[in-house]
């Protein structure tokens, strides 16, 4: 398995080529299946990809969206992955309502991962799954020490129930279903990321390392995330 680690020059860069690359997925997608999966990162860091996006035609009719990860808050609060989501992107473009799929998180952990891996049945392989990295190596919220469901057998979504970032209660993709994917882009930024990129180039298995699907993976590194 490939991870292309991508170094980009300034933020401007970085941008650029995080867009390029969700482009280019689109493009495979609707030539292929007709239609564009998209599994949407958290956190603060996509937030500026999102907007972007928002501001650029797309055939967003065909684009229907996941979420890799969410936090057991109530829908409206600021810190729901989804709700930085729909501010920055899913408000502002056409994209059917129906198609746009949030894990209900306000339901309680194991109740909304057993309803989002009931969502997902029939899905596939994700056209694009977009993720972050957390400065332990965290992705999504698989968190070390936890499981990440990398079996065979594991449920597509898990239950979170002690995440040492709070909130304590999510709900996360597993890395099986994660690793169900054409194209996995990392997005990472600042310098708060430097010892976990360090982690993961000198080889510790910190959780976005178990995120490695046939295609490999793509890391877009900004200049302050690169260790020195
Ligand atoms: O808690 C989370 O953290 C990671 C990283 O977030 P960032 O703010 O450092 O970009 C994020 O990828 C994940 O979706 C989120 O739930």
């Amino acid at each position: 398995m490939d991870t292309r680690w991508h170094v980009a020059k300034d933020d401007a860069d970085w941008l650029r080529q995080a867009l390029d690359h969700i482009r280019a997925a689109e493009a495979r997608a609707l030539a292929g299946r007709g239609a564009f999966h998209i599994v949407l990162a958290g956190g603060g860091t996509p937030r500026k990809v999102y907007e972007q996006l928002a501001r650029e035609p797309h055939d967003w009719a065909r684009w229907h969206v996941w979420f890799g990860d969410e936090r057991c808050l109530p829908a409206s609060v600021p810190e729901r992955n989804s709700r930085m989501a729909f501010e920055a992107l899913l408000s502002r473009v056409p994209i059917p309502a129906e198609q746009i799929h949030v894990i209900p998180a306000e339901l309680g952990a194991r109740a909304a991962a057993e309803r989002y891996g009931q969502a997902l049945a029939g899905i596939g392989a994700f056209d694009l799954v977009l993720l972050g990295l957390g400065e332990d190596g965290h992705t999504a919220s698989l968190f070390p020490g936890h499981d990440w469901g990398e079996a065979l057998d594991a449920p597509p979504a898990l239950a979170v129930l002690d995440a040492p970032k709070p909130p304590p209660e999510r709900v996360s993709l597993s890395a099986r279903r994660l690793n169900c994917a054409c194209v996995v882009l990392f997005l990472v930024a600042g310098a708060g990321k430097r010892e976990a990129v360090a982690a993961w180039q000198g080889g510790v298995f910190i959780p976005a390392a178990a995120i490695r699907p046939a295609c490999g993976v793509d890391v877009l590194l900004d200049p302050a995330s690169v260790p020195v």
